[in-house]
């Protein structure tokens, strides 16, 4: 069915030409060959820009009803339908639109702002040594293998239990980071310099920060599930916020990559949490841990 737009467009060519010829309705200027193209091409540009393409219809005599020159000549014609909704928002586009641009300028202004380390030759290029250091204690690497090791080493079911969903709980976080980061592609700061310690292919986007997320998860972990004095629970805590504002300071993120991580992290806790694993739940994986 065709388009409301591409039927004023039409009836607009139309128009104009049986008031610049007396061809007959067999001819192509009746609709037959050359106006049809007109029209063609007009929808075409309509999908690339449709702002061309309402401007052009609004400018088309159908729409100026007061000077269209043969406005007489046509009184059976009714009046043009609406403007499609999405037309609409074209032209005015919604709160939530608005908001979203601004946000992300907000964003890129402050991450370039904030990446204070992101080379040497940087204002703090000195600190990135110690932020690359950062970098290396949230990695997913040391902690899958303290884990792993730490499992292998635990004599006591309680721990083992614990051990086993801090392994379940990095796992699905490298998991669903990996998944984000190749659904949403977004590049990493165009002043970052890709010279991170073991990547992973989706390592090349930057959304979610996956050093946000495993902060937030393992210390809420480590927050729930370690006796610890107030100081190391303040450490730990402060640990996971130096290391991600480290993120954006060594312009490998944007603000708003380590501030959805660490959203992120925070409520993948709240799945282990859920599903948290144990001898009842899932008993074939601490009997075959057992025998190894
Ligand atoms: C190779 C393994 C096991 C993990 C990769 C960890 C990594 C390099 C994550 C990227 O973090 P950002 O998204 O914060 O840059």
């Amino acid at each position: 069915m065709p388009s409301p737009r591409r039927n004023v467009e039409v009836r607009a060519l139309g128009a104009s030409a049986s008031s610049s010829s007396s061809s007959s309705p067999s001819s192509p200027a009746h609709g037959g060959g050359r106006f049809e193209f007109q029209s063609l091409l007009g929808s075409r540009a309509a999908g690339a820009d449709p702002t061309c393409a309402r401007l052009r219809v609004s400018e088309s005599p159908v729409h100026r009803r007061g000077s269209f020159p043969l406005a007489g000549a046509v009184p059976s014609q009714a009046p043009p339908p609406p403007l499609p909704e999405e037309d609409r928002i074209d032209l005015n586009p919604s709160f939530l639109g608005i908001a979203l641009r601004s946000l992300l300028a907000i964003d890129l202004w402050l991450s370039k702002k904030l990446g204070v380390c992101a080379g040497e030759s940087s204002s703090w290029g000195s600190v990135r040594p110690l932020m690359k250091l950062l970098e290396i204690s949230g990695h997913g690497i040391p902690w899958l293998l303290g884990t792993l090791y730490c499992l292998s080493r635990s004599d006591s079911w309680a721990g083992r239990e614990v051990l086993m969903n801090l392994l379940f709980a990095l796992l699905l976080d490298l998991l669903l980071v990996a998944l984000l980061k190749g659904l949403v592609r977004r590049r990493r700061p165009a002043h970052n310099q890709m010279d991170m310690f073991v990547t992973l292919s989706v390592d090349k986007y930057s959304f979610p920060s996956g050093h946000a997320t495993r902060a937030a998860l393992v210390s809420r972990f480590i927050l729930n599930h370690l006796v610890l004095a107030i100081p190391l629970r303040v450490l730990v805590v402060l640990w996971a916020f130096i290391l991600g504002l480290s993120r954006v300071m060594l312009g490998r993120h944007n603000v708003t990559d380590v501030a959805f991580g660490f959203f992120l992290g925070y409520m993948q806790y709240s799945i282990v949490d859920y599903c948290w694993l144990s001898p009842h739940n899932a008993p074939v994986l601490f009997v075959l841990w057992n025998q190894q």
